[in-house]
């Protein structure tokens, strides 16, 4: 119970925290604006203060007089404000009031935060009052300086602690300024000062090496220009030297003999010399041209020189001697009979049956060949010249009813080949095992980026994408379709070909039991927020911060890019495998990051636009970055694909669902009402659809893989996301109590003895609309009576009875 009421006080100090102002935009530019120039006013008023201040001294206190003239520039209005602010006031450090009423202006009109602008009058205010105490002690000099309060102030401190006293106080004033407002610290200023005296030497010394250096080459010079018979010059003699020198045409440029000149540490490219001899009976001068030489690259050499002395960065390093798991691991669910069975007879039969009902209906065959896949054959028909296609596509049910089979699918034409496709399914199907798709060649020769094995199409060829080129994937099919272990499928192509250091999953189940064996690999493959204890989120709430978090990681990797110069990740991270991106610049190799989220249907009901959002700005903008979205749901309804994730999931796979509508909801078009379910399978990537049968991985399978590399030496830590800070309150807004709905206190009643914050239970109760009943629980949480929102659950209630509720109230 104390606990309840110590919980409520908290969250009201907290709803307390800022004054409770709610401006529109409107009203912010309107009183911006009139703080803005009020500022100004003041600022010219005070200016021209300081000079007319004595003439205008008589029209203090004569306001209502017309008749009277000031010279302020800003008049009457001017005089007198000065007088009250200056004169009366603070003296001239009441300049503060006029910089800090203009600098509210500019927050307000420009719709900056406003909470460092309590800082700024705190510590303006503080810095006037200290300034004017301290212009005080000259008061008798110019009263203008300190002004009344200043003086006044003074004067005060003075009578109860002397001269010195107040002297010590107001230097204690300012040493506080320094060190709360400005952080200097004496190991920041003795720093500071170590520093020059350092920089100062450092540059004496170099000047003076600059010095030795710029000598030394003139007097080599010199001695190259002497001609040979000529006796060695003394060094003094400068005159002589440069007559000498003016004799030859030198076109070298000579090292400027300025001591100032930066010598910089690297070694400067060597200018190649020609010399072109002249005839030197024709009196001719040789001459010596010197060609400059291309500056190489500093980054470039920079790189070049650290890949040679240290190879390529290699980002899996950190776990050098991590081992891949191995395709043994995996269940051969055809080790027995090995692959696909034909059945003759099955084949004879269903072509029978196809030629008899084309004839039944006057399509002629010229040609029919069957093509066996693991859950389907495709017979495949060229019809006579003549025949209409869509004639045979009206009559796939009357096929289907004379086949005697489910999910018949009827594909004309199909395309790039001039047939017609009719795919009727096998009496026994075979299971396409995880194991035969990732030892295939297709899979382990892929040169992609994130390569998935989905399972094999219908003439049996391993079906391999990229995630990275999809860029997104959303899945959906009814329950019981094998969803779930398409979304291990994925996940296990990508453990069995990505290094821990280049991918991370961030991995969302709202049903909790789906993905939970993933969180044996936590510290080698999985991210997360900080501070969460989980990595895998099962609680809707958190997937809100979560996501918002993935937004934040996708603008910093944006700006790395930007940075870098580059347009993408992969050429971002061979930049920095190539070590031509400086780490101490903030630069490091990137992971792909791939979200998976098991039940989106779920999330969208409890979050809805709140995690809408995010995933349509991540879907639209991380393809560049490498943060792909794995989408899954069971309800492929038009509120939860809504149009907005549908433009950005151009990839997109359908297990069997149960209408036709729900299959154009996801393809597009029909089809996927027409599978057989178990993995059977719908995938298009935009263009044309292929089926495929999804490759089976079982729940012991991904156990013993997560345990395998679970097992193994991992990362201190899972990869962490930017920390998001989530609002305070599911609101986010501070309700002022005057807006208060007139139900709020009875609402409050209800809530208090129902002990149970649900909007519902007060739409009934006050028989109010959805949107009202809505509204009042955000009033209560802002008033600190019910907790924030908590996805399905019930809000709390953290009042527990009518007397705390009614003095709670009374006492707000
Ligand atoms: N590729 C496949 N090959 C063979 N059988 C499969 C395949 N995929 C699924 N199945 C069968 O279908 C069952 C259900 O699959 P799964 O758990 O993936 O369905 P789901 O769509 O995730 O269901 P839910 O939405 O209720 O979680 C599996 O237990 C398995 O027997």
């Amino acid at each position: 119970m104390a606990k309840k009421k110590t919980k409520a006080k908290k969250t009201k100090k907290a709803s307390y925290k800022l004054p409770k102002v709610n401006f529109t935009r409107k009203h912010k530019v309107l009183l911006g604006s009139f703080l803005l120039l009020l500022g100004l006013a003041l600022m010219i008023a005070f200016v021209s203060f300081l000079f007319n201040w004595k003439y205008d001294q008589d029209t203090i206190g004569h306001f209502a007089d017309r008749q009277l003239e000031t010279k302020n520039w800003l008049s009457k209005f001017g005089a007198e404000v000065s007088h009250f602010f200056i004169y009366n006031g603070f003296g001239v450090s009441s300049f503060s009031i006029a910089i800090l009423t203009f600098l509210t202006g500019v927050y307000l009109f420009l719709n900056l935060k406003t909470k460092s602008l309590i800082s700024f009058w705190f510590w303006g205010i503080l810095v006037m009052l200290w300034l004017a105490t301290v212009l005080g002690f000259f008061a008798d000099k110019n009263a203008l300086l300190g002004g009344v309060i200043g003086f006044e102030t003074n004067d005060f401190l003075q009578d109860y602690l002397g001269f010195a006293g107040t002297v010590l106080v107001l230097i204690f004033v300012l040493i506080v300024y320094f060190v709360i407002r400005l952080n200097v610290t004496p190991e920041l200023i003795g720093g500071y000062f170590k520093r020059t005296r350092d920089e100062v030497t450092q540059d004496f010394e170099d000047s003076k090496a600059k010095e030795e250096k710029v000598l030394q080459d003139f007097l080599e010079k010199e001695k190259e220009n002497q001609p040979p018979k000529e006796e060695p010059k003394p060094i003094s003699d400068t005159n002589r030297a440069s007559a000498e020198a003016k004799k030859e045409v030198n076109l070298a440029p000579t090292p400027p003999p300025t001591p100032e000149t930066k010598v910089e540490p690297q070694p400067e490219p060597k200018p190649e010399k020609i010399v072109i001899e002249g005839n030197k009976e024709d009196g001719d001068v040789s001459m010596e041209v010197e060609t400059t030489v291309e500056e190489e690259e500093e980054v470039g050499n920079l790189s070049k020189k650290l890949v040679k002395d240290f190879g390529e960065f290699d980002p899996t390093l950190e776990l050098k001697n991590y081992k891949f798991p191995s395709t043994n691991l995996l269940k051969d669910y055809n080790a027995g009979g090995g692959g696909i069975t034909i059945n003759q007879e099955e084949l004879e039969e269903n072509k029978n049956n196809i030629v008899r009902t084309l004839k039944n209906y006057k399509i002629e065959i010229a040609q029919i060949k069957a093509t066996v896949g693991p859950t389907v054959t495709l017979y495949e028909i060229v019809p006579e010249a003549g025949v209409r296609i869509s004639k045979i596509k009206n009559l796939e049910d009357d096929i289907a009813l004379s086949l005697a089979a489910l999910g018949i699918r009827i594909i004309a034409p199909i395309p790039g080949k001039g047939t017609i496709g009719i795919e009727v399914p096998n009496k026994n199907s075979t299971i396409v095992s995880m194991r035969s798709v990732i030892a295939s060649s297709k899979f382990q020769n892929a040169e992609m980026e994130l390569p998935v094995a989905l399972g094999k199409t219908i003439s049996n060829e391993t079906y391999v994408v990229d995630l990275a080129k999809m860029p997104h994937l959303l899945m959906a099919g009814a329950t019981g379709q094998g969803k779930s272990v398409g979304l291990n499928a994925v996940l296990t192509s990508l453990l069995y070909s990505k290094h821990p250091a280049e991918v991370k999953f961030v991995l969302v189940d709202p049903k909790k039991v789906e993905l939970t064996l993933f969180n044996k690999i936590e510290r080698h493959y999985l991210a997360k927020l900080p501070n969460s204890e989980d990595a895998i989120i099962t609680d809707n709430t958190k997937v809100i911060n979560t996501l918002n978090s993935l937004c934040i990681e996708m603008d910093n990797r944006y700006d790395m890019l930007k940075d870098a110069m580059v347009r993408n990740i992969k050429e971002y991270n061979e930049k920095f495998k190539a070590r031509k991106l400086n780490p101490e610049n903030g630069h490091k190799y990137l992971p792909y990051i791939v979200l998976v989220v098991d039940e989106f249907a779920d999330l969208i009901m409890t979050a809805g636009k709140e995690v809408e959002t995010p995933i349509a700005r991540l879907a639209q903008l991380a393809r560049a970055i490498g943060i792909h979205l794995i989408i899954a749901t069971q309800r492929p309804s038009v509120n939860v694909i809504t149009g907005m994730i549908k433009a950005n999931f151009p990839a997109r796979i359908a297990f069997r669902v149960t209408s036709k509508i729900d299959s154009r909801t996801i393809l597009d078009t029909g089809g996927a009402d027409q599978l057989i379910g178990k993995g059977d399978m719908l995938y298009t990537q935009g263009n044309y659809l292929v089926r495929l049968q999804c490759a089976f991985v079982d729940t012991p399978e991904v156990e013993r893989i997560t345990d395998f590399i679970g097992s193994q030496k991992a990362y201190p830590d899972a990869h962490l996301l930017p920390e998001y800070e989530g609002e305070e309150s599911g609101t986010g807004v501070d309700i002022d109590v005057s807006e208060r709905d007139k139900l709020f206190r009875e609402a409050a009643e209800i809530l208090v003895i129902a002990q149970q914050g649900s909007a519902s239970l007060l739409q009934r109760k006050l028989k109010v609309g959805y949107n009202r009943a809505g509204r009042i629980v955000d009033q209560l949480e802002a008033a600190g009576i019910v907790g924030p929102f908590e996805g399905s659950k019930a809000r709390q209630v953290l009042i527990t009875d009518l007397n705390a509720l009614e003095d709670y109230l009374n006492n707000e």
